[in-house]
């Protein structure tokens, strides 16, 4: 099912998610309408706080070579742990949560990340570039932070502004 997406500034955003205790059919129900969803909407990351469910579980599709998603390049991401860090890089982020702004935030170049798959199994995956991005976005979010958060000064206040115009965009 596709399902409604919370978006920015809701207060369910702020939550802190719980760890994921039971790796069971209505987990991977969730993640399956996660999923729909997220590819409805044209995204790369979801979290299930945006969907309204606060628990640590992420999906991440960057897709293929030519772009293309599919479940064989879905990462599903239950109770990530972030193991080490190193480095720094500039991405043009946006998120299904914060629709129709877009900007730069910096974040860690390399991450190597511990997390459970759908059936609990272990992973460790060294995730560098735009897919360190994506864990760190998304694991942002089972924190309550949403990456309009991680603008300097100047880009918030651009953001602020944009915003207002976005709102008033919207009301018509
Ligand atoms: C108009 C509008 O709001 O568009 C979108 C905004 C965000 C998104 C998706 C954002 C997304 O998946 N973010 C995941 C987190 C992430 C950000 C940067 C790099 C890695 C991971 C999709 C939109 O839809 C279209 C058609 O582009
Ligand atoms: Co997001």
């Amino acid at each position: 099912a596709i399902l409604d997406i919370v978006t920015y500034p809701n207060k369910i955003l702020k939550q802190i998610s719980k760890p994921v205790e039971r790796f069971d059919s209505e987990l991977h129900k969730l993640l399956d309408d996660m999923y729909e969803t997220m590819i409805a909407k044209n995204g790369i990351g979801l979290a299930a706080i945006q969907v309204g469910v606060p628990i640590r579980a992420l999906l991440i599709d960057l897709g293929d070579e030519e772009g293309k998603q599919s479940k064989d390049t879905l990462i599903e991401v239950i109770n990530p742990e972030f193991l080490e860090w190193d480095g720094s890089l500039k991405y043009n982020e946006g998120c299904l949560s914060v629709p129709d702004y877009f900007d730069e935030v910096e974040r860690y170049k390399k991450v190597k990340v511990k997390f459970f798959d759908r059936f609990g199994k272990e992973h460790i995956v060294d995730a560098e570039d735009l897919l360190s991005v994506a864990f760190q976005h998304e694991t942002d979010h089972l924190d309550g932070h949403v990456f309009i958060e991680r603008l300097d000064y100047i880009k918030r206040k651009k953001f602020e502004k944009e915003w207002k115009k976005l709102l008033k965009k919207r009301k018509k």
